[in-house]
């Protein structure tokens, strides 16, 4: 008897996070094109054996693929991705071509072609520095089947059609410090299978516009109050901001590190340490300045039935976001958290670069009086 149940009603999207699960295990993909397959591999799982397989099987048509913020800190003026002919750089290099910061280019960068934009793709969605290896297969090549394989067109629609399918799979009261009547509210189906969860603080009137922070984790500050940003005042003065108002909810995003996951955020502030700001760091490890779509976040605030919401947010992209989504945004509320000697360079740097609505000189008069 033949098994007929269906594993999934959309395989492209369960390609893709198989495909996820294989990047982030330092397993190679396959990835199919119109015009042709490659093999697949994060640059940071490359070790000595998987260089020498890749040899055997590339027969000098391997190359190194890194997005542009990357080749504008080698020193290329780049708006698009490029690569690099492996047979022209040394392996042991390839790690250094990624990462490191005194690293220059000394051979052709040529634009990458779309295979390789998902390639890199696939590793921004596997939380992975986004430096891949790519290697064309030539047809009728012998692969070992058990490799996943996954259409490059469902990689480009992967995120889409993720914020698409967010449901509720739990929910309960949750009483917090300062907020009694809280209740969580877990959504499945965000990007990467992350979990996303809502925190209905109070009663909020949903007929009404809804006080709403969209708040994007920050393992570092939310939890053991880092010195190095601000999320940690913001999350908890919402909180308290909505439990002693009409009541609001706070989504909790899982978008550590503007996106970029916890690994590479570490990466950033150890380049950070070295003097280079938020968003320079972020440009050396290949990261334009933020990573993060909020389009799902809308979805979650539409299932939970709220049309009109007053956004606590000081960031322009999480407003501009949610109006074009369908809802009507009030965005007069700022949130500002405490200035420290470690936080001011990052708050200037977000007001300075990405125009957030910050006004560090009246928080820092704030700060002085207190
Ligand atoms: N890559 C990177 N991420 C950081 C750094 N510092 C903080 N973050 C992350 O930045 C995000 C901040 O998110 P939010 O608190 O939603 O803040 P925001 O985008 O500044 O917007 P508002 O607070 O709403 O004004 C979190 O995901 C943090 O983990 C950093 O130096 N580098
Ligand atoms: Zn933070």
């Amino acid at each position: 008897m033949r098994l007929t149940l269906s594993l999934s009603d959309n395989p492209a999207t369960t390609s893709v996070e198989r495909a996820i699960v294989e990047f982030r295990s330092a397993r190679p993909v396959v990835i199919d094109g119109p015009e042709g397959s490659a093999l697949v591999v994060g640059v940071e799982d490359l070790d000595e054996a998987m260089g020498a397989e890749i040899e055997a099987v590339a027969g000098g048509r391997a190359h190194l693929v890194l997005p542009a913020a990357r080749l504008r800190r080698l020193g290329l003026e780049r708006e698009v991705p490029g690569r690099v002919a492996l047979p022209m750089v040394e392996r042991s290099r390839v790690e250094a071509l990624a990462l490191r910061v005194d690293s220059r280019i000394d051979a052709p960068v040529r634009p990458a072609d779309e295979l390789d934009g998902e390639a890199l793709e696939l590793a921004r969605l596997s939380l992975v520095l986004p430096a891949v290896i790519v290697v064309p297969l030539a047809k009728g090549i012998e692969i070992d089947p058990s490799l996943v394989r996954v259409p490059g067109e469902a990689i480009r629609g992967y995120r889409r059609a993720r914020a698409a399918d967010l449901r509720i799979v739990s929910r309960a009261p949750v009483p917090l410090e300062g907020a009694p009547t809280s209740e969580f509210v877990v959504f499945r189906g965000g990007e990467g299978l992350r979990d996303q969860v809502a925190i209905i603080v109070g009663k909020p009137d949903i007929a009404k516009p809804v006080t709403v922070r969209l708040h994007s984790a920050c393992l570092t500050g939310d939890l053991f109050g880092s010195l190095k940003c601000d999320c940690g005042d913001q999350l908890r003065e919402t909180v308290r901001f909505m439990a002693s108002n009409e009541g609001g909810i706070l989504l909790y995003l899982d978008q550590e590190g503007r996106g970029n996951g916890i690994a590479n955020k570490i990466r950033a502030y150890k380049l950070q340490s070295q003097g280079f700001d938020t968003y320079d760091a972020d440009e050396v490890l290949g990261f334009e300045a933020d990573q993060r779509r909020f389009d799902f976040a809308a979805v979650m605030l539409k299932e939970l039935g709220v049309g009109k919401v007053r956004l606590m947010t000081n960031n322009p992209e999480k407003i501009g976001a949610l109006a074009q989504a369908g809802l009507e945004v009030i965005s007069d509320h700022r949130v500002l958290g405490r200035p420290t000697a470690e936080n001011v360079s990052y708050l200037a740097a977000k007001r300075d670069r990405a125009g957030h609505y910050i006004d560090l000189e009246g928080m820092l008069a704030c700060s002085q009086k207190d």
